[in-house]
């Protein structure tokens, strides 16, 4: 891509917005598409040392509730934090999906996880896109461990974030272009994730990576339905996340009951009952842990993520199942969630 000339760009203007050369190969539409009916979807990743601004650029870019409706297409590795729909109004339009990547962002919990590998790399790979944030004029060890866990094929993009803190812009242009020699960009955008329009230009920059092909998710509001998804997806989380790697990942989490209850106290309230389906007793031991702790954790966790993300209360009772059985009717362990 034309790195140097948005080098030059970038460091020459004000802000950031406009700077890029916004003609730079974009991926043909699909055969026989009309261009406004044509629809463009793709995962980006967001990495970056801790305390870039990357939490702060993620809400700014996905700039409203993680919604989710449906899933159509399965991203097993990665686990969404995200979705931005910029629809065009005759059905075309692009859909970006942006991904956590664990042990970089650990402040920003995710509203989905299918992620069944928990490194960095693995979430890396794959994406359509990666955006390195760092902050413009800054080059430290720690964005340099970062960016050597970064591939050369996959378009990354290098955000230079806080722009608004650097006080002499003439600087940037030399750091720029050091960091053009430090890894193949595809673009540099020096901005600020706090500034409305840089936002906006980023999310047309990236707009071009995204292959074309059809929305993952649909573009509206939360559905029950997507909420009884998004409670299996968060119990299937917590319980991963706890157990470590010993569980194997043909547990599988089951939403028996999910339903929404009128409450006085509450503006809303959701009961739930999920059921998690494990292959051995060895296996419902390790869920259940040493006087039932483990599962505990589980509930609480899950719970707690749940409520924040439907803004409602929640009541959450976890059950563990052997799939063999006969060890179901003394499967239950206890419920969580009252107080
Ligand atoms: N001035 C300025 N401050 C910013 C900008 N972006 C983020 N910040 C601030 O930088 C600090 C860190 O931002 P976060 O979004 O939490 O950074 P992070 O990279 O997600 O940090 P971790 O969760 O620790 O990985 C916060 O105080 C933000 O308000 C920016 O563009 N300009």
């Amino acid at each position: 891509m034309n790195a140097t000339n948005d080098i030059a760009g970038g460091a020459g203007a004000e802000g950031a917005g406009g700077q890029l050369d916004s003609n730079s190969s974009p991926s043909p539409l699909a055969p026989g598409a009309a261009a406004g009916e044509a629809q463009r979807c793709g995962l980006i990743a967001i990495v970056g040392k801790p305390n870039v601004g990357k939490s702060t650029l993620l809400n700014a870019l996905v700039g409203q509730k993680i919604s989710i409706t449906s899933r159509k297409a399965q991203t097993t590795r990665h686990r969404i934090t995200g979705i931005r729909t910029l629809a065009n109004g005759e059905g075309g339009g692009t859909q970006f999906v942006f991904v956590d990547t664990p042990g970089f962002q650990t402040r920003h919990t995710a509203a989905l996880n299918k992620s069944l590998n928990k490194t960095v790399l693995g979430a890396i790979d794959g994406v359509d896109l990666v955006l390195f944030v760092v902050e413009a004029g800054s080059f430290t060890l720690g964005d340099a461990k970062v960016l050597s866990l970064l591939r050369s094929e996959t378009p990354t993009i290098l955000v230079a974030n806080k722009l608004d803190t650097v006080h002499r812009r003439a600087e940037i242009a030399p750091w720029l272009k050091s960091m053009q020699e430090r890894h193949p960009f595809a673009e540099f955008v020096p901005m600020s994730a706090k500034n409305p329009r840089d936002v906006a230009h980023l999310l047309h920059v990236c707009e071009r990576y995204l292959p074309v092909q059809p929305w993952w998710y649909s573009e509206d509001e939360l559905t029950d339905r997507s909420e009884k998804f998004l409670a299996m997806e968060v119990v299937r989380e917590k319980l991963f996340r706890l157990t470590g790697d010993e569980l194997p990942y043909t547990s599988t989490v089951i939403i028996e009951k999910f339903e929404e209850e009128k409450s006085k106290q509450h503006n809303r309230m959701v009961r739930i009952a999920a059921t998690i389906v494990v292959e051995r007793d060895g296996h419902k031991a390790m869920v259940i842990g040493d006087k039932g702790e483990r599962l505990k954790r589980i509930g609480t966790e899950a719970r707690q993520e749940l409520e924040k993300l439907m803004d409602a209360k929640v009541f959450l009772e976890l059950w563990v199942k052997v799939k063999s059985g006969w060890a179901d009717d003394e499967a239950r362990v206890r419920s969580f969630g009252y107080e």
